[in-house]
């Protein structure tokens, strides 16, 4: 039995790829040193995988910034502002792209279905001229080939590509202009020499009908014919498939299945329906996004029925190992009974040699990872029963009082003037603030002087918010690393790792925090910040939260208790906490869900339960507080449509969206949903550095205004500013309360005739 990878994490153990993209971004490497860094960073990631024994190693899974961009531009699909930055499109026209420059914004930015990836949304339009302007799949074989390493380059497939498109009128029709240009990319490695070749097809995990399929299968029988000597591998992941009746009929030579995610119903479906004969079956059976160790006997048990249907199997990860942390080698931190439970990219390479031993008749390796997971079973902190008792007596989500009501005490309360001005939460991180707390984890400097540094951050930023005129202030968050690892390490029932590293967007990364155990409140979190922050102004300073479905959606989290139960485990303790802001004077409080619309499962009828539940929890987080305590709510990432119904669920008195990006495409959303809260869509980009004029945040402003009531709507950027420098912040703000200030006045004039 055969081993596969089918993606390897492109950052490197010590993010090697983030430290050498943004040098190059500042200047102070050429671009000739970032290519050779970044080519080091892939060789040693084939040699790695190749050392451990894996026999299928992908190739092409790594890129400068993000995959589907890189797609993107090998296909000539460049967004037309971008078009003619340079005579042949290169680093500069590919960074433009993904980060804006002085002349344009960037491109919208979204999740990668439900994970907490980042991919750049491609743009058609009607001057798209699809062409293979850059073979990189046949450079990146050619490549690895180079080093001695056979590899399945990875290719992004043409129906998911379009499908994640903006501005494609038919998915069909244009998926037929790319079509001979995959063939071109194909026959070129046909000639190469490579045996297989990658096709992600992920869409086909999302609930397409059956005319859908049958065109994914007839697009497949064109390609193949064109290649009748490459191997193709038709992959997905994160679900099962909708349709694998009609899937299966596809002339590929594998597929690539998930196994772990909905991985009862895939079985089914193959048992029910077939598997083709002769063709390989590349199953998932690792859960290719979370850190458990698998129990290999049951791994086993599952490669077994699949080995009655299909005479190749090849053993892999559900997914791409994108999604998890390099190696738990520099874990040093983590207790033993944690740790050999934990399995990250470089752990699964084992268990996937670990399994096939153990099928072949060598329990060595599996037995002692049993006992690993016996030993985390039974660690203290798995069960509280009074957590358990508290989740299980819960009933009442509501607010005592209905938001019509709520509203009017809150307007009497806080007096705001029209379109009140706010930001999200973060400011700037600069390097000085992470030095700073750096040198504090590394006992430098005392808590105290910490303390202090925090605090005199804090004041110089509320100096400046009252400065810029902002009506409603946030205390800047500088005492967090991340919105998700800060709780993680104050709540119980959580770990967290030193160098466990994700790529969330570019060169950005994540820690995310690994819940273990039952979740409860300690000690209060972010009160003293919030009460020092609003003991130096008389305007209200927004305490500021994480909200449960983001902490669990941002996490690693246990799979032995139902994921809405350990969300109502975080919702309770978040509940301790924001009763204690009130309690000591807050009358604003942001609990931020980011995450909740990207956690929705691939598969629409699953949608209903889930929102049900992030609802629920929201709620049972916030519904205790007296009616002038406003609650406000923040999420990025445009495409509410599906879930608009369910954001007013959640019975925030304000909310604020991210739209700028989205070229104000959310604001439609709104001509159709009589939304009523208090709403802030975003008025320009904080991805960027890019600051953005004031007459284009009054266009924003004005085209809100088009479909809400200027009495609800708020002004404030897209999202939290942590990942922007200060000057850029104070200029951007600046022109943000200007832009506020003259849609507000001229809105007055009008009234007032
Ligand atoms: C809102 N977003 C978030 C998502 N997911 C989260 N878990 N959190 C989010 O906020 N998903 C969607 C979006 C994604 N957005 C972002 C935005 C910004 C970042 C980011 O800036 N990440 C930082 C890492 C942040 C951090 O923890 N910094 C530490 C310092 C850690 C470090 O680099 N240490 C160095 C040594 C220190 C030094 O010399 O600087 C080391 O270990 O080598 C801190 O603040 O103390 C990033 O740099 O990528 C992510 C997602
Ligand atoms: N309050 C957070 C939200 C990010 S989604 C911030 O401002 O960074
Ligand atoms: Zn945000």
């Amino acid at each position: 039995m055969k081993t596969a990878t089918i993606g390897y994490p492109r950052i490197g153990a010590h993010r090697e790829w983030k430290k050498a993209l943004e040098a190059y971004w500042k200047k102070d490497i050429t671009e000739e040193t970032l290519l050779s860094d970044l080519k080091q960073i892939r060789t040693e990631n084939l040699k790695k995988q190749q050392g451990k024994g894996i026999d299928f190693i992908p190739s092409a899974d790594a890129s400068w910034y993000d995959h589907m961009l890189d797609t993107a531009l090998s296909l000539n699909i460049i967004p037309k502002r971008f078009r003619d930055l340079e005579k042949t499109p290169g680093l500069e026209t590919y960074f433009a792209i993904a980060r804006g420059n002085a002349g344009a914004v960037a491109s919208e930015m979204t999740k990668w279905f439900n994970t907490n990836y980042h991919y750049i949304v491609p743009e058609f339009d009607s001057g798209t001229l699809p062409a293979l302007v850059n073979n990189r799949w046949s450079q990146a074989y050619l490549e690895a080939k180079a080093e001695g390493i056979e590899t399945t380059p990875v290719l992004v497939g043409p129906y998911t590509f379009v499908s994640l498109s903006k501005g494609v009128d038919s998915i069909s029709e244009q998926v037929e202009t790319l079509k001979p240009l995959y063939i071109e990319v194909l026959q070129k490695l046909e000639k190469d020499g490579a045996q297989w070749v990658q096709i992600d097809e992920p869409i086909v995990s999302t609930e397409l009908d059956q005319a859908q399929m049958k065109s994914i299968v007839a697009l497949y029988n064109d390609i193949k014919a064109a290649v009748p000597g490459l191997k193709l591998k038709l992959q997905t992941y994160f679900s099962s498939v909708a349709q694998w009746s009609i899937l299966k009929e596809a002339k590929v030579d594998g597929f690539g299945l998930d196994f772990v995610h909905d991985g009862e119903v895939q079985l089914k479906e193959l048992k029910d329906a077939g598997f083709p004969e002769g063709k390989t079956l590349f199953a998932g059976v690792l859960n290719g996004r979370n850190i458990w160790k698998t129990d290999l006997y049951e791994a086993k048990e599952l490669v077994s029925a699949l080995s009655s249907i299909s005479s190749d199997v090849v053993l892999q990860p559900s997914c791409s190992l994108l999604h998890v942390p390099v190696t738990l080698q520099t874990e040093d931190k983590l207790p033993d009974w944690l740790r050999n439970g934990l399995s990250f990219a470089d752990q699964k390479l084992e268990e996937l040699i670990a399994l096939k031993e153990l099928i072949n008749g060598d329990a060595t390796k599996a037995d002692q990872q049993q006992s690993a997971i016996k030993q985390l079973q039974e660690a203290p902190g798995r069960q509280s029963t009074a957590v358990r008792e508290a989740v299980a007596a819960l009933s009442d989500f509501d607010r005592s009082t209905p938001f019509e009501a709520r509203k009017l005490a809150q307007k009497d309360a806080f007096n705001l003037p029209l379109l009140p001005t706010t930001t999200i939460g973060s400011m700037p991180q600069t390097k000085e603030v992470r030095q700073e707390r750096l040198q504090w984890r590394k006992k430098e400097k005392s808590d105290q002087e910490y303390e202090q540094f925090i605090q005199a951050e804090t004041k110089r930023w509320i100096e400046i918010q009252e400065e810029l005129d902002l009506d409603v202030l946030v205390h800047g968050e500088f005492e967090r690393t991340d919105m998700v690892e800060y709780f993680g390490e104050k709540l119980n029932g959580f770990a967290f790792t030193r160098f466990g590293w994700v790529q969330s967007y570019g060169s950005r990364c994540v820690k995310p925090p690994v819940i273990y155990g039952d979740v409860a409140f300690d000690e209060p979190m972010t009160v003293k910040e919030s009460v020092y922050a609003q003991s130096m102004t008389s305007r209200p300073v927004k305490g500021m939260l994480t909200g449960p479905i983001t902490i669990i959606n941002w996490s690693f989290v246990r799979t032995d208790v139902p994921r809405r139960d350990v969300a109502l485990q975080i919702a309770l303790a978040l509940r301790e906490e924001v009763e204690q802001l009130e309690a000591n004077g807050i009358t604003m409080i942001q609990v931020d869900e980011p995450a909740l619309r990207e956690g929705l499962p691939l598969k629409a009828s699953a949608h209903e339960a889930y929102l049900k539940d992030a609802v629920e929890a929201f709620k049972a987080a916030t519904s205790t507080v007296k009616e002038t305590t406003q609650i406000h709510t923040h999420m990025c990432y445009s495409d509410f449509d599906a879930i608009i119904s369910s954001i007013d669920a959640l019975d925030a008195d304000v909310i604020s969206i991210e739209t700028s990006r989205s070229h104000g495409e959310l604001v439609s959303a709104f001509e159709k949903y009589n939304y009523d809260k208090g709403i802030g869509l975003g008025v320009y980009d904080i991805h960027s550095p890019r600051v953005p004029s004031t007459d284009e945040m009054v266009a924003n402003i004005e085209r809100a205004l088009t479909v809400l009531d200027p009495e609800q709507f708020w002004v404030n950027p897209d999202c939290g500013l942590k990942t922007r420098g200060e000057t850029e912040t104070v200029q951007a703000l600046e022109k943000m309360v200007e832009a506020a200030v003259k849609v507000r006045t001229a809105l007055q004039a009008t009234a007032s005739k």
